[in-house]
């Protein structure tokens, strides 16, 4: 266990710093590079814990993978030509992973078992065994397809119309790439718009996939023809320092480069409805992934309402809005959150028991939390849980918390943010 010990800023946080490549991005260039017939090569890749062990898996089913850095190539030799693997394929700490390649791997001609950690073993895989079991796949884990591990003998899939019962792009995406080796149409219909990176990328490799409305189809046997990705930073990660910019006093920064999707970008809307002073410069919106630079500085904030659709498109920025929450006039609601309970932790209560302890006053409910704003934070001992967003947000808070913290379990930052102290680092002018 890692232990770091941090301070508050005596001044605001000042300059650009690049962002990271986004997550889910790096994820699906991987794993759509090792589908493609080809040479895929990506620049911006996130080489953190997460995408690094998709690249692992990825090499476990045969394919020539190089990294190095955040420039990776993937001579694809297409989907026919992965290999069974001969050990247990590992995700780590990566639902991302897990639910992508179990569809994947549900239409292919062999046996594989996929795990991953210890918080992967109590994340919910029943979203993805139910409709995948729907296709014909033959898959399961612990108590009937739950938990993991899961086994996965490939085999003939069909396609199938499937209402999510939950929004989520990993299930979602799951679906789409069986239905992608599958016989006949797969479409998939979402509650609420969740995140398309899939979709993009997907046709960015050559296929044809339709959305009408919030349903979204894909024709089965259809290949990939390699392609150039380049990756945006990743608005998850920007989003720290965003919230940062917008609470350390005198604080003025620039992220450069960060993804826009409007499927990501509820964090910028909530923001900007909390009265940050925040603007967008050099959009790109012609690229396959729109980004841009983001410019932040110290302000005011005000409580807001947050639920509803907004909520995909911010799912994993509610920790460090929590924050942001904790230090603005009034009282901020956030609900119709649940899905927060099935994070690497639960989001919920861990959110509010770290935070608590640095003096905030959250209290959870079933589907989110109430923050009561205008608090003065105090260092403390304070703990990731192994959740890197945890991990982050509390760093954040000890930039404004009265004394010393120490966080313990700083490791889980690596997961989606390897370089996140040097970051900080450079924007407080260490
Ligand atoms: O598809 C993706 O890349 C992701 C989807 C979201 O999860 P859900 O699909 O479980 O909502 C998000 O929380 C996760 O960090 C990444
Ligand atoms: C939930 C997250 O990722 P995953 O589901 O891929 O573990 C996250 O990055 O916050």
């Amino acid at each position: 266990m890692t232990r770091k010990k941090l301070s508050k800023l005596e001044h605001g946080l000042s300059g650009t710093i690049h962002i990271p490549g986004d997550k889910s991005i790096s994820h699906r260039a991987i794993m759509f590079g090792a589908l493609a017939k080809g040479k895929t090569s990506v620049t911006g890749f996130l080489p953190g814990e997460d995408c690094l062990n998709t690249i692992s898996c990825f090499r476990q089913l045969g394919v020539d993978i190089v990294q190095n850095g955040t420039q990776v190539e993937i001579n694809g030799l297409g989907i026919e030509h992965l290999q069974e693997p001969k050990e247990v394929l590992d995700v780590g700490n990566s639902g991302t992973t897990i639910r992508l390649l179990s569809g994947i791997l549900a239409g292919l001609g062999f046996y594989s078992c996929i795990q991953g950690d210890a918080s992967i073993a109590k994340r919910p895989m029943k979203r993805i065994v139910d409709p995948l079991r729907l296709m014909g796949a033959n898959i399961d884990g612990r108590q009937g397809g739950m938990y993991t591990p899961l086994t996965v003998r490939g085999q003939n899939l069909h396609g199938i119309q499937y209402e999510l019962p939950v929004a989520s792009a990993q299930v979602k995406s799951a679906i789409l790439l069986a239905g992608l080796l599958a016989d006949g149409t797969t479409t998939v219909i979402e509650p609420e718009r969740t995140r398309d990176h899939t979709e993009r990328m997907l046709h960015a490799f050559g296929v044809s996939i339709n959305r009408s409305g919030n349903n979204v189809s894909i024709e089965g046997k259809q290949h990939l023809t390699a392609t150039s990705i380049e990756v945006p930073g990743d608005i998850s990660s920007a989003a720290f320092f965003l919230v940062a910019g917008a609470i350390v006093p005198q604080s003025q920064i620039t992220l450069h480069h960060v993804g826009i999707n409007p499927t990501r970008t509820g964090i910028i809307d909530v923001l900007l409805n909390m009265g940050a002073t925040l603007t967008t410069l050099n959009q790109n919106e012609e690229a396959m992934e729109p980004y841009a630079d983001i410019q932040v500085k110290a302000s005011s904030l005000h409580g807001v309402e947050i639920g509803g659709e907004i909520i995909p498109r911010l799912i994993d920025e509610i920790p460090i809005i929590a924050l942001a929450a904790t230090q603005a006039e009034g009282t901020t609601v956030i609900k119709d959150a649940a899905e927060l309970k099935v994070k690497e932790t639960n989001r919920i209560d861990i959110v509010a028991q770290e935070l608590s302890k640095m003096g905030a006053h959250i209290e959870t409910t079933e589907d989110g939390m109430i923050i009561h704003g205008n608090t003065k934070l105090k260092g403390a001992i304070v703990n990731s849980h192994g959740d890197h967003r945890i991990g982050m947000m509390l760093a954040i808070a000890s930039t404004i918390a009265e004394g010393e913290t120490i966080l313990e379990n700083s490791e889980a930052i690596d997961v989606s943010y390897p370089g996140f102290f040097g970051s900080l680092s450079e924007l407080a002018g260490h």
